[in-house]
């Protein structure tokens, strides 16, 4: 399946907030769906789920127009939607057959993913008696329960210890390997770069930068050489390579290594040769590869 938000635009009260949002989503590939608070992420999910009409654009599914209520879709939303006084076997069970499923399979679903989710011994407690971790627990139970083919989780992570969130990360990784279509929205940028093919980056209502993250992160990094010798520490290479190497800028000096960019069109041979030259016995020479973070701020952070 795929998935395509096409040139949507959305205003509240005359004011545009989405302004042409583009990008798409395939089935087997999580997408980070990544922007700065207040950036349209919520908006653009939302006219996704059909809870906001778009004032202009379309989804398409598999190129046909999309209608989220023809579909089985799992929305984890930001603010989080279950009843704090009922107990949460019930609950959820209400849920599953509000959905079309049998009483049955509702309760046999929840069970599992209540297990699965390590929560099953809360299965009779009211849900406001719950840790904020097992409360978010119990509501990606109910996100899941229907076995939907659309999976939409805003900050999934949020109020999880390590441990539940290794348990989570391993059950987003199966719903990737079944071929689910995942958005995942966070702002937790390790936990994207773990599971997300693709990103898509929205800043101010505007996509700044989509497509596969690999690629993305390449030409980020294709002209920063990370650098270290063994006969020289790092304030003494950054001053001959200051004063004796053309066509090279020093972005960062860390601890044990520098990051260097080539500019004029330097190659990374001709820069090898530079440092041979100058007698450097060279210890790390390698293609800087940036964090997701380093692009996001790059790219949407105040210049
Ligand atoms: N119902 C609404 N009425 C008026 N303005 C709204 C409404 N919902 C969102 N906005 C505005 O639209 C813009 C985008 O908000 P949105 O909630 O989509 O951002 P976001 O990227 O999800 O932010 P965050 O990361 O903080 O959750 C903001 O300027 C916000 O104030």
């Amino acid at each position: 399946m795929i998935l395509e938000i096409k040139n949507i635009r959305k205003s509240f009260s005359g004011t545009e907030v989405l302004h042409g949002v583009s990008f798409s989503i395939t089935s087997g590939k999580a997408l980070g769906f990544l922007g700065r608070n207040g950036a349209g992420k919520t908006t653009t999910i939302r006219i996704l789920m059909g809870l906001f009409d778009a004032n202009e654009g379309e989804i398409l599914l598999d190129g046909k127009p999309f209608n989220p209520r023809e579909h089985s879709i799992g929305y984890l939303p930001e603010e989080r939607g279950l009843y704090p006084k009922q107990k949460i076997l019930d609950q959820l069970i209400y849920f599953g057959e509000l959905r079309g499923l049998s009483r049955k399979k509702a309760k046999e679903n929840t069970l599992y993913w209540l297990e699965k989710l390590g929560v099953l011994e809360y299965k009779d407690k009211k849900l406001e008696t719950l840790s904020k971790g097992n409360q978010q627990k119990v509501q990606i139970a109910e996100t899941l329960l229907c076995d939907p083919d659309i999976i939409v989780l805003d900050e999934p992570f949020s109020g999880l210890d390590p441990v539940n969130s290794q348990i989570l990360k391993d059950v987003i990784n199966e719903l990737i390997d079944k071929q689910k279509l995942v958005i995942f929205s966070s702002h937790q940028m390790t936990y994207v770069e773990e599971f997300c093919e693709e990103i898509s980056l929205i800043n101010k209502g505007d996509i700044v930068l989509t497509g596969n993250l690999k690629s993305i992160k390449k030409e980020y990094g294709a002209n920063r050489i990370i650098l270290s010798a063994i006969n020289l520490n790092i304030n003494e290479l950054q001053n001959i390579l200051f004063n004796k190497v053309k066509d090279i800028k020093i972005l960062e000096s860390k601890n044990d290594y520098l990051i260097i960019e080539l500019i004029n069109g330097k190659t990374k041979n001709e820069l090898l040769n530079d440092l041979i030259g100058l007698d450097i016995d060279i210890e790390k020479f390698s293609v800087y590869e940036p964090t997701l973070t380093d692009i996001f701020v790059q790219k949407v952070g105040d210049k």
